[in-house]
């Protein structure tokens, strides 16, 4: 079973172009058999990071028996994800997605006020609150699961040993058989445009503006830039995206996403495509920065009162000490790991955003507990092929699987199937119903080889998508499969049902 999934990682590299890694997985398949180590050491398990992947990696090491410290640098445990990422961006989308409705839609649904305000000093405070109540949460789950919890920075002393410089100011050394680096992801800044966390923002200032901008240019239309363009175009504020590439979010099947753009564009959000920002100036109120074709051009100019850098994440090692123990990297800084997350030094692994593979947290756990399986002798496994991607704007869109580019890049005979929310009974009851379910199907077998949803609720209904996907389904056993009424996930069962036969209600 591990060469298998092996080589599914194997072929996942090559499919993305990484083919040295592929390559260096293939030479490294004797480091397979490095497993649990063996020593005298005081901990089983030590964890570098107290994110998505490292906190989860410690409570299930914990919870197989392993005596396992966590280090965590910023004070909570949650990483970027809780802090300063999925969760307070999650809090703003909904704060921001109610009042934009109660502007908005309530008249039409018979709910009148005089007038609607936002008072950004109490979002901000209910987002703070989810998240300060959810990384205490974690500290109680290291509690409850006996993590011993060390805050501090860490960086490796030798391959077995961490130094610590702890927060409250001593240094200590923390020694363990295995050593996880679970340091995850930075912003990846843009040359010549510098993050001062007031003009020009990261995610982290974005998510901590104090007055709503006028004016507000985001450069990157990603998941973050999409996200947080969304909030504050949502509150108010006259949002310009500028991506370099053709497309936004160029993981996105493409007919979903020209529908998702034209979405978002009717909410106000405009983009400059196939554009990069080659000045920003600063000087003035505001910022002014200059634009050019991708391609080179004529240069032209756009003012704002606040620009977003969301222009993807780079790996976090700074201060590991990586080079002293001879932990391998890539050009990208990402750290190598084998299937087993194994890294070329003896005992020292890597999970989540700092190794190669999609930048979510989802993912990041995935990896932190099948790691803590091999290290425990047990089988770990995570399929990067099957990691649902979620864009939690309004209408959401999820995403598993393949593309329909991927698939007819891979020749791949195969079948669509689709069904817009307008002809679903539910989307119209509650008169949100942009958006549809695509499904990719292999033509010989039916099996279902991707699922793309765009709708309010997506990132809910793309799991019963990704359940189908990892268990080989068809989509004839989707559609076989008897759906509520009225839900929006019939309209999962109606896509099914037009991939291999016909829809009942269009
Ligand atoms: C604005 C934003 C929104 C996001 N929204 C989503 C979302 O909705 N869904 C999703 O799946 N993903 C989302 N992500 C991505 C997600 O946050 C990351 O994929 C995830 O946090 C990665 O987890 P990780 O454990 O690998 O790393 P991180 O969460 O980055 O955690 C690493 C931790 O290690 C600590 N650390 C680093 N170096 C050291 C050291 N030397 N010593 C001690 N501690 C150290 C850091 O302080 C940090 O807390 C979002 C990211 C951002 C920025
Ligand atoms: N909902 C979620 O799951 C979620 C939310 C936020 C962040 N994240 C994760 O965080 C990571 C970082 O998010 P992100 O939005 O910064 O990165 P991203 O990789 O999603 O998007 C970055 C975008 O910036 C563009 N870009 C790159 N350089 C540019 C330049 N010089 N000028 C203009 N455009 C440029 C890219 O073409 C791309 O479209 C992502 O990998 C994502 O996985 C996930």
């Amino acid at each position: 079973m591990a060469m298998a999934s092996f080589a599914r990682r194997k072929a996942y590299l090559l499919s993305r172009n990484c083919s040295s890694e592929a390559l260096r997985y293939s030479n490294s398949l004797a480091a397979f058999s490095r497993g649990f180590a063996s020593g005298s050491e005081e901990n089983d398990v030590v964890v570098i990071g107290g994110g998505p992947g490292g906190y989860v990696a410690a409570i299930k090491a914990a919870q197989l028996g392993l005596k396992t410290t966590c280090i965590e640098k910023r004070g909570t445990l949650g990483g970027t994800c809780l802090n300063v990422g999925c969760i307070p961006s999650k809090a703003l989308l909904h704060s921001s997605h109610m009042y934009h409705e109660a502007k908005h839609s309530f008249p039409s649904h018979g709910v009148k006020f005089a007038s609607v305000e936002v008072d950004l000093p109490a979002m901000m405070a209910q987002k703070d609150k989810a998240v300060s109540n959810l990384t205490r949460g974690i500290e109680g789950l290291f509690k409850k699961n006996k993590v011993n919890y060390v805050k501090g920075y860490g960086k490796f002393v030798s391959p077995s040993e961490v130094s610590v410089d702890a927060l409250e100011g001593e240094t200590t050394v923390v020694k363990g058989k295995n050593i996880i680096i679970a340091t995850g992801s930075d912003v990846k800044s843009l040359p010549g445009v510098t993050i001062d966390e007031k003009k020009i923002v990261s995610s982290t200032g974005a998510l901590a503006l104090s007055e709503i901008p006028k004016k507000l240019v985001v450069i990157g239309a990603g998941y973050i830039g999409l996200e947080m363009g969304s909030v504050w175009g949502r509150l108010g504020s006259e949002v310009t995206v500028v991506e370099f590439a053709p497309d936004i979010v160029p993981t996105m099947d493409s007919e979903v996403r020209k529908q998702f753009q034209r979405a978002l564009e009717k909410r106000g959000m405009k983009f400059k495509l196939k554009t990069k920002v080659v000045g920003v100036d600063t000087s003035g109120a505001g910022v002014k920065l200059t634009l050019e074709p991708a391609a080179g051009g004529d240069q032209t100019t756009l003012e704002a009162d606040v620009v977003l850098v969301s222009a993807g994440r780079i790996p976090f090692t700074a201060g590991l000490g990586l080079d002293k123990i001879g932990v391998e990297t890539d050009k990208a800084g990402r750290i190598l790991v084998n299937e087993r997350f194994a890294t070329n030094v003896q005992g020292v692994y890597a999970i989540g955003d700092v190794i190669p593979g999609p930048m979510l947290a989802h993912k990041a756990e995935e990896d932190g507990v099948a790691c803590v399986e091999f290290i425990a002798g047990k089988h770990g496994h995570v399929d990067y092929d099957k990691v649902p991607g979620v864009v939690y704007t309004h209408p959401e869109v999820a995403y598993v699987g393949k593309t329909e580019e991927q698939v007819k890049a891979l020749g791949v005979d195969y079948r669509v199937g689709k069904f817009p929310f307008l002809a679903n009974s539910r989307a119209k009851a509650i008169d949100d119903a942009e958006g549809l379910v695509k499904i990719l199907a292999e033509k010989e077998t039916d099996k279902i080889l991707g699922v793309h949803i765009m709708a309010p609720n997506a990132g809910e209904l793309i799991h019963e998508a990704a359940i189908a996907l990892q268990y080989d389904a068809s989509s004839e056993d989707i559609a076989r499969v008897c759906h509520a009424h009225p839900t929006m996930s019939e309209a999962v069962k109606e896509a099914a049902m037009a991939t291999y036969d016909k829809p009942i209600h269009i």
